[in-house]
């Protein structure tokens, strides 16, 4: 099968700092791939890499089968990538239905959909409401995002991820932060995302990445050290030396 995402030697500098090295490896339809390493072993400046925040020194990313590396972010958006957003830099004071409703908007090229009004829309507003249900926010409709919880304000970065329709999906660390009692709805909601979703997840919780992972990638000092099942990750004696202790 061809992948949703490939990343071919790809590289990035700081300075004198040699962030990401040769960097390669591919995506699958259905795969729930584990990103994890040390800290500073380069994984948010990867995913960045891969969602266009930074660019690259080397290498390619190549989404559905197209070469991305030079397109913006938005452009990799519309060709079926994202990956979450963090909801503070939304509108925190709206509804939750209506930033999923803004989204929406976005996703159908109906800019400035702060000032549109849903009543003509009706479609997108009953799609908003579905995916509200979707995560079991639908009591929350009107809540302003900044009163909900948590762990509920990081379902709702989730929702909104999943309005633009994507092929791959990028989550970074999407249980940090939340509190043990909460996390068992964000796992459901992660257990629940549409199956044929290629998913990248960064995530330090090794109890979560060895019961969420189909594939897990170690990088070490921004280099790819293992790529395997948990199983093969589970035995890497690298792996074992390098990251996950005895
Ligand atoms: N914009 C930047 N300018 C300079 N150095 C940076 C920049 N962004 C990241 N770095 C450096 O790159 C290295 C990798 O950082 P990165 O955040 O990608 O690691 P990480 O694996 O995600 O770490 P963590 O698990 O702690 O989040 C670190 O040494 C970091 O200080």
């Amino acid at each position: 099968m061809s992948a949703l995402l490939e990343l071919r030697h790809v590289d990035k500098r700081y300075g004198g700092l040699h962030v990401t090295r040769d960097v390669s490896f591919q995506l699958a339809a259905g795969d729930r791939l584990a990103l994890i390493g040390p800290n500073g072993a380069g994984k948010t400046t990867l995913v960045h890499q891969i969602s266009g925040v930074v660019g690259s020194d080397g290498g390619e990313v190549w989404l559905r089968g197209e070469n991305v590396t030079r397109l913006s972010q938005a452009q990799r958006v519309r060709r079926g990538l994202a990956r979450t957003f963090q909801i503070t830099t939304l509108a925190p004071h709206l509804p939750a239905q209506r930033q999923i409703e803004m989204a929406l908007f976005e996703r159908e090229g109906l800019g400035g959909g702060l000032w549109r009004s849903v009543d003509s829309y009706p479609h997108l507003s009953q799609e908003a409401r579905e995916l509200l249900e979707r995560f079991g926010l639908a009591a929350h409709a009107a809540t302003p995002t900044q009163d909900l919880a948590y762990g509920e304000q990081r379902l709702i970065e989730m929702a909104l991820a999943l309005a633009l329709r994507p092929k791959v999906l990028l989550l970074d660390e999407p249980m940090a932060g939340v509190p043990k009692g909460d996390g068992g709805r964000l796992l459901a909601a992660l257990d629940a995302l549409p199956r044929e979703l290629g998913v990248l997840i960064i995530e330090h919780d090794m109890d979560l990445v060895f019961r969420l992972a189909n594939r897990i990638l170690v990088l070490c000092e921004g280099a790819v050290l293992a790529d395997g099942t948990p199983d093969e990750i589970r035995r890497s004696p690298a792996v074992r030396a390098a990251y996950l202790g005895n």
